[in-house]
């Protein structure tokens, strides 16, 4: 559902990204690892549609993002992709069954979804709370029940428990991959966390020569 074909991008003359193939198979949950500033969240901003390449391509569902106007890639974003990017973090002034229901309003589609995902990441009940009454791994609960509420065929999640203690990270990384195996999205999570990775289907690294699997774990 997702293909890179020859994907470059540099930044003030200093060449991020070499012409990246890649093509990732429908459902699967994939990790990206790699050293800092290898161009990882560059790597998802060009898949979110929220940079261009300097050449090359990001195909989702068969169609080149390049091909679509601004109103057409908004249009994809909001109904085919998931985002738990910090940029796109919780708003302060909506509850969180109003920033759950976001992407189904802008959808025009049915808010019901929006109560049974609280419910479903364990926050039942805190509706009508705001995110300043929320802990931090309560509030990733509410990003990952956001980012899947619409159905996406497509999460692209951007260090996900960053700022986690390891415990709490756990939880909310098995909630998240529990919540796409049951929504049969694929996935693509960008960390430097190795337990983060590891509750990945698969790991890749980042290099200046292009995407390596790796063995799961290691
Ligand atoms: N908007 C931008 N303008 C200029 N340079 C940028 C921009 N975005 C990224 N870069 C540069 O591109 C390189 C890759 O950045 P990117 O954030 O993709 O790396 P990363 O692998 O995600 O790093 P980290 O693991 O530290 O988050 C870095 O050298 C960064 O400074």
């Amino acid at each position: 559902m997702l293909e890179l074909r020859n994907l470059t991008k540099s930044y003030n003359g200093r060449t991020v990204l070499h012409a990246l193939s890649h093509q990732f198979a429908a459902g699967e949950f994939v990790a990206i690892m790699g050293e800092s500033g290898v161009g990882k969240s560059t790597l998802l901003n060009l898949v979110a549609g929220l940079d261009a390449p300097d050449s090359g391509e990001v195909i989702v569902d068969g169609q080149p993002m390049s091909a679509l106007d601004d109103d057409a890639a908004t249009g994809l974003r909001r109904t085919r992709m998931g985002f738990i990017f910090q940029a796109f973090h919780v708003l302060p002034h909506l509850t969180l069954l109003q920033n759950v229901a976001l992407p189904l309003l802008l959808n025009r589609a049915g808010l019901a979804r929006a109560g049974e995902m609280l419910a479903a990441v364990g926050l039942a009940g805190r509706g009508d709370d705001f995110p300043r009454q929320l802990s931090g791994g309560e509030m990733q609960r509410v990003a990952i029940a956001r980012a899947l509420v619409h159905r996406p065929a497509l999460v692209l999640a951007d260090e996900p428990t960053g700022n986690l203690d390891p415990e709490t990270a756990a939880g909310v990384l098995e909630l998240l991959r529990a919540e796409i195996k049951a929504s049969g999205a694929s996935a693509i999570m960008v960390t430097h966390s190795h337990a983060a990775a590891a509750q990945a289907d698969k790991i890749y690294v980042l290099t200046r020569s292009g995407l390596k699997l790796s063995q799961k774990g290691v």
